[in-house]
């Protein structure tokens, strides 16, 4: 029997068009071959959004994600949008759909392809087999936290403030996701913290302490961002699961991305405790070279992979996917950002047309 799906798409800036037009495609070759049928409602988020509504986040995109089994997201933000007032900024509409929609888990998984171990900056030993998962905390932290904002001080001086807070429900309830996540891995759960700095950071360091117990067969350890931010370079291998706040995971999985050859390869998903997840890319919306065909699409592709297994509940479709992924890398195509000396450079459409091949 067929199974409906309602997929809300929100391709946003920059390439994100460009690449959710790939991974719709392979989404429809994929439905008709797994008897999936996707009804794609396509709205309207960050600068795309501010330019035909004058607002970043619509009330309307909010409910029509949440009338959604899922939604995919490419990336927002762009140049133009760089200089407009904080609260219409496209990156305060990717916060407010995070929050609106109370997705408070990121998953932002990143693993060595044993076809990119030569794209990336680092040596092929330090980073073949790296299979890393950074559970990042989604909806609170620094990016959320009371009072922010532009004050005056007594003297007269501006003054910019954020806040970083995290209360003991927020800390407990990611904890317990890093923990079920490590237990399906390998059981080694790394807590990244400031605790030698930041009481936030102590309270976050003693709740992910007192929850331990309940987890005998998780190794758990602590690491200093700073340690782990040069430890991920250094020796990436020792990682399998990471937990860790907003800010500090939004910057490590960059640096993870980079393992892997490409940030373009990066694909996430941030869940909450119910309703849709958002599926989409660790990158931004790479206005350098959005509009050129030069943007690699995988990173989406396999965002989409994701939202298959865990929003559909559709495992052998995601792993169809996957493996197309595979068969394309397996083939040689590469957009420029994974492509290795001497590796001939194809585009983002080159990329969807292999993928749909692959999906034969
Ligand atoms: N989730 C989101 O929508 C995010 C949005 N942003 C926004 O994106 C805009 C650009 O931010 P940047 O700091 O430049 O980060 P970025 O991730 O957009 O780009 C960083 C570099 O990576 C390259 N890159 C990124 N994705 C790629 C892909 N799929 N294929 C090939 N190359 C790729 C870009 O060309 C650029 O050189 C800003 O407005 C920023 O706020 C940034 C991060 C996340
Ligand atoms: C653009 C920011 C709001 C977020 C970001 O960089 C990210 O989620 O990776
Ligand atoms: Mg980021």
């Amino acid at each position: 029997m067929t199974q409906n799906y309602r997929i809300t798409l929100l391709p946003g800036d920059g390439i994100g068009p460009e690449i959710m037009a790939v991974t719709v495609e392979a989404l429809k070759k994929l439905g008709a071959q797994f008897d999936l049928s996707f009804e794609f409602v396509t709205a309207l988020i960050g600068g795309s959004a501010i330019d035909a509504t004058g607002s970043p986040l619509p009330e309307a995109t909010l409910e029509t994600c949440r009338q959604s089994d899922s939604v995919l997201l490419a990336a927002i933000g762009g140049y133009k949008w760089d200089n407009v007032p904080r609260a219409q900024r496209p990156e305060t509409g990717l916060l407010g759909l995070r929050s609106g929609l109370q997705l408070f888990a990121n998953l932002r998984p990143a693993t060595i392809l044993p076809q990119l171990a030569d794209a990336s900056s680092l040596k092929r030993e330090v980073v073949e087999g790296v299979d890393i998962m950074v559970v990042r905390e989604l909806t609170g932290g620094i990016y959320f936290g009371a009072p922010k904002g532009l004050f005056t001080t007594e003297a007269g001086e501006q003054r910019g403030v954020n806040t970083m807070g995290y209360t003991v429900t927020e800390i407990d309830r990611i904890a317990k996701v890093a923990f079920e996540t490590a237990q399906k891995r390998q059981k080694k759960l790394c807590s990244v913290d400031k605790a030698n700095v930041l009481e936030v950071s102590q309270l976050w360091r003693d709740r992910v302490n007192a929850m331990a117990p309940s987890y005998s067969d998780v190794e758990v350890t602590h690491m200093y961002v700073d340690n782990a931010a040069m430890q991920l370079v250094r020796n990436p291998k020792q990682f399998d699961t990471i937990v860790t706040g907003n800010l500090f995971g939004d910057i490590l999985s960059d640096i993870a991305a980079m393992l892997t050859g490409s940030i373009g390869m990066l694909p996430s998903a941030s869940l909450g405790a119910d309703g849709p997840g958002v599926y989409e890319p660790v990158h931004g919306s790479a206005p350098d070279i959005a509009g050129q065909d030069k943007a690699n699409p995988l990173a989406q592709v396999l965002s989409a992979a994701m939202m298959l297994r865990y929003d559909l509940n559709q495992p052998a479709a995601a792993d169809a996917l996957e493996t197309a992924v595979m068969q394309v890398l397996d083939q040689g195509y590469r957009t420029g950002d994974i492509a290795a000396a001497g590796d001939q450079i194809v585009g983002c459409q080159a990329i969807g047309a292999a993928l749909l091949k692959a999906l034969d």
